[in-house]
C-alpha cells in the first residue's frame, strides 16, 4: 500500500481505529510507514494513548502533548479527538498543524448511535478536502456535519448491539430540514435586501405585512423581518403573514435574532450577529437547508462565520447609520477586508441609499452580492418606490459591469 500512496500524489488520511493498534505489528507500520506520507492522522484520546505507549490522556493539555508527539511521526496535520473523554458536556478535538494549536468545540450529543463516527469524519475531511478547503476549515466542516448527524440520529432504534448506526442523509429524512422541498440559498437574492424596522413602519401608519408587500413590489429580492420592540405573539403572526406574502413571490424571508420565531413560522432563516447565538447553534436548531446570515466586521469573524456554517456575511456599517445605536463605521476598506478575507457570499449594510448604492457595487468584489437597507425604504412614505428606485440604480449599475 505504501509503494502505491507513494506513486500517486494523493491525499493521505489515516483514521486509525483501536482495535487495529493493538496489533504491534500494526501499530509500528502505521507509525514508520504510514504517518509519514499523511497530511492528518485523525485519532480519538484512546487510539493516541495506544500510539504512545499508553499513555494516560485526561486533559485537554494531555490532547495537546499527545498530538506534538503523534506530528513527530510525520504527518503534517494531527486532529485528537476528546469526544471519549469522560465528565464533559462538550466533545472537544485538538488540531495541531506542527505550529499552533486549535481546540475544536462541538456539542456532546447522548447517543449509543455512534458507529461509525470516526470513518464518517474522516471521509468528510477528504470531501471538503477535494472541494479546496484549508485543512482547518475541512475538519471544522466535518466535525459539524457530525455533530448534526449524531443529533439527528440520536433517537433511532436499530439493531441490537452496544452501538447504533447513524444516518449520513439526515438531511433528506426530517421534513422541516428536507432541502429537496425547499429552495435552496442562491446568493444572488441578496442584490437588494430589505431590512424592516417596526419603529419606521409606525411612524408611517404602515403594517409590518404592507411594508414587506410595498418592498417585494419594488423589487426587494430577499426580505429580513428585524423588529426589536413587538411583542412575541403579535410578531410570529406578522411573520406568519409575510412568509406567505414572500413565497406567494418567491422571495426568501429571514428573521433578525429569533430563532424562535424563524421555526415557528418556518422562514427561509435566520440573519443573526455577533452578540446573538452563534450561526453554529442556529445551524443545529434551524437544519441544514435553511439560510443563516452572520453580521462581520473584520476578517477574523468571516473566517469563524464561515466555519460556523453561514451561508452569507452581512457587512458594515459600510457609512454612518442612526439605524443602529453605536454602530462603528467601516468605510470601504473594511468591506474590502471582510470580501476579500471569505468564500462566502457578502452583503454590505448600514446607511446605504440611493445616492451612495451605485458605489458600493462599482467596488467590484466578486462576493459582494448586494445592498441591505433599512432607512432608505422603509423610513419613507412610499416604501414601493423608493424600493424601485434603487433597485433600477442598482440593476444599471450590473448592466454596466
Ligand atoms: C444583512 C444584515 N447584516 C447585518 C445585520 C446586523 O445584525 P446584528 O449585528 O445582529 O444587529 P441587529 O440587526 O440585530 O441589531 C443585519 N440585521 N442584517
Ligand atoms: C442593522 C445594521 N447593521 C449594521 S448597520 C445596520 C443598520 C442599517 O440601517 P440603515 O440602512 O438605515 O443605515
Ligand atoms: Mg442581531
Amino acid at each position: 500500500m505504501c509503494e502505491s500512496l507513494q506513486k500517486f500524489p494523493v491525499k493521505v488520511m489515516v483514521s486509525t481505529s483501536g482495535d487495529s493498534l493493538s496489533d504491534p505489528s500494526t501499530l509500528t507500520y502505521y507509525r514508520d510507514e504510514l504517518f509519514a506520507m499523511a497530511d492528518i492522522v485523525t485519532p480519538n484520546v484512546k487510539e493516541a494513548s495506544k500510539l504512545l505507549g499508553g499513555v494516560s490522556l485526561h486533559t485537554i493539555a494531555d490532547m495537546r502533548d499527545a498530538a506534538e508527539s503523534i506530528y513527530k511521526f510525520g504527518p503534517r496535520y494531527v486532529l485528537v479527538k476528546g469526544g471519549d473523554m469522560p465528565d464533559s458536556s462538550e466533545a472537544i478535538d485538538v488540531f495541531y498543524d506542527g505550529k499552533e494549536f486549535v481546540e475544536l468545540r462541538g456539542h456532546r450529543i447522548k447517543t449509543r448511535n455512534t458507529h461509525g463516527t470516526g470513518c464518517t469524519l474522516a471521509s468528510s475531511i477528504a470531501a471538503e478536502l477535494a472541494k479546496g478547503s484549508s485543512m482547518l476549515n475541512a475538519v471544522q466542516v466535518a466535525k459539524n456535519f457530525v455533530e448534526s448527524a449524531l443529533h439527528h440520529s440520536k433517537d433511532l432504534v436499530i439493531g441490537n448491539g452496544p452501538q447504533g448506526p447513524f444516518d449520513h442523509l439526515f438531511r433528506l429524512r426530517c421534513p422541516p430540514y428536507n432541502i429537496g422541498s425547499q429552495q435552496r440559498f442562491n446568493p444572488d437574492s441578496l442584490f437588494l435586501y430589505a431590512v424592516t424596522d417596526s419603529r419606521m413602519n409606525k411612524r408611517w401608519g404602515h403594517s409590518i405585512e404592507d411594508a414587506v408587500k410595498a418592498a417585494i413590489e419594488g423589487g426587494a429580492t430577499i426580505v429580513q423581518l428585524r423588529e426589536k420592540d413587538i411583542e412575541s405573539r403579535a410578531f410570529l403572526e406578522a411573520a406568519k403573514a409575510c412568509m406567505d406574502i414572500c413565497k406567494s413571490s418567491g422571495v426568501p424571508l429571514l428573521i433578525n435574532d429569533r430563532v424562535d420565531i424563524a421555526l415557528a413560522c418556518n422562514a427561509d432563516g435566520v440573519h443573526v450577529g455577533q452578540s446573538d447565538i452563534s450561526a453554529r447553534e442556529v445551524r443545529k436548531l434551524l437544519g441544514p437547508g435553511k439560510i443563516i446570515g452572520v453580521s462581520c466586521k473584520t476578517p477574523a469573524q468571516a473566517e469563524q462565520a464561515w466555519r460556523d456554517g453561514a451561508d452569507y456575511l452581512g457587512c458594515g456599517g459600510v457609512f454612518p447609520t442612526t439605524t443602529k445605536a453605536n454602530n462603528p463605521t467601516l468605510g470601504f476598506e473594511g468591506l474590502k477586508a471582510v470580501c476579500l478575507a471569505s468564500k462566502l457570499p457578502v452583503v454590505a449594510i448600514g446607511g446605504i441609499n440611493a445616492t451612495n448604492a451605485g458605489s458600493v457595487m462599482e467596488l467590484g468584489l466578486p462576493n459582494l452580492k448586494g445592498v441591505a437597507v433599512v432607512s432608505a425604504l422603509f423610513d419613507r412614505e412610499c416604501v414601493s418606490t423608493e424600493t424601485r428606485n434603487l433597485r433600477s440604480i442598482l440593476t444599471s449599475v450590473r448592466c454596466l459591469a
